[in-house]
């Protein structure tokens, strides 16, 4: 069943004056791009820096709203509108930050901000149960729902950031580079968790990395973008052994090693 899509989003913004008094030049920094992200489906999108992947997430959360083209969750048009009147999309599709050490409130509890989205969308049930079940799905010691934030290392900032978005059981959980501000040995595990969380709680998965490592042990499928555009997509052992575009063949040669993980 196909859950959210974008058909021919363009995205155009100004760049800077060439001349003073002359017209702002505008940039296409989307370029006609299709996506398609079905039940219990992992994709990542890969590309280099400035290929429009965090702009590509914008348009895909509602964020923000295409030049042209549209996206859709269920065959429903999403746009950008007042927060009350996405109540709905927000619970079927929710979002993992970057940075964990920006991205959780830090006068909030562990347990609160796990709560935070059950009570501001209304999700019916037991929430103190429902809390407790995502510490544990994502691993987190229980001893730690009372701590604050700053009382918690990267790596655990980043499981609260996720059992956060897990918790009103979202259709797609949508994650841009929830790896990058974490160190290397942590960057496996939390890729670890992603998938096996997912997969658990029955969430497709739409993950953004510059790294095609990352997106190999999170994924299924990968969209390699370019300068705005989709230059190769595919099962990701596909596009990691066969890969048809220059963008696909650069990132492989680019790929850190994460721990523990062999050479192609
Ligand atoms: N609000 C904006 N106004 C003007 N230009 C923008 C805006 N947002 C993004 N851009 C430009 O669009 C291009 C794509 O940016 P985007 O952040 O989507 O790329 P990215 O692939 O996520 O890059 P990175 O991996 O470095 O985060 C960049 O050249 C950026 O400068």
């Amino acid at each position: 069943m196909t859950l959210l899509t974008a058909t021919g989003v363009t995205k155009r913004y100004p760049s800077a004056r060439r001349h003073p008094f002359g017209r702002r030049p505008v940039r296409t920094v989307l370029d006609a791009v299709d996506l398609a992200v079905s039940a219990g489906e992992r994709l990542g999108i890969v590309g280099g820096s400035g290929a429009g992947k965090s702009t590509l997430l914008r348009l895909l959360l509602a964020v923000e709203a295409p030049d042209t083209g549209e996206v859709r969750f269920r065959g429903r048009p999403v746009r950008p509108a007042r927060p009350g009147r996405l109540g709905w999309f927000r619970r079927e599709v929710q979002f993992v930050a970057q940075d964990p050490y920006a991205s959780l409130s830090p006068r909030m509890t562990v347990r609160d901000i796990i709560g935070e989205p059950l009570h501001c969308l209304r999700v019916p049930g037991d929430r103190p149960r429902r809390i407790d079940e995502l510490l544990r799905a994502v691993r987190l010691d229980p001893a730690l729902a009372s701590r604050l934030p700053s009382a918690l290392s990267g790596g655990q900032r980043q499981r609260v950031a996720l059992a956060r978005a897990l918790a009103p059981r979202p259709a797609v959980l949508v994650a841009d580079e929830p790896i990058s501000a974490l160190d290397a040995p942590v960057r496996v595990a939390i890729l670890d968790l992603l998938r096996e969380v997912t997969v658990a709680e029955g969430s497709a998965l739409v993950l953004v990395a510059h790294d095609l490592a990352a997106v190999r042990r999170a994924c299924t499928r990968v969209m390699v973008l370019d300068q705005g555009r989709v230059v190769e997509s595919g099962p990701v052992d596909q596009v990691f052994h066969a890969p048809r575009s220059a963008v696909a063949r650069d990132l492989i040669e680019a790929i850190p090693r994460l721990p523990g993980e062999v050479a192609r």
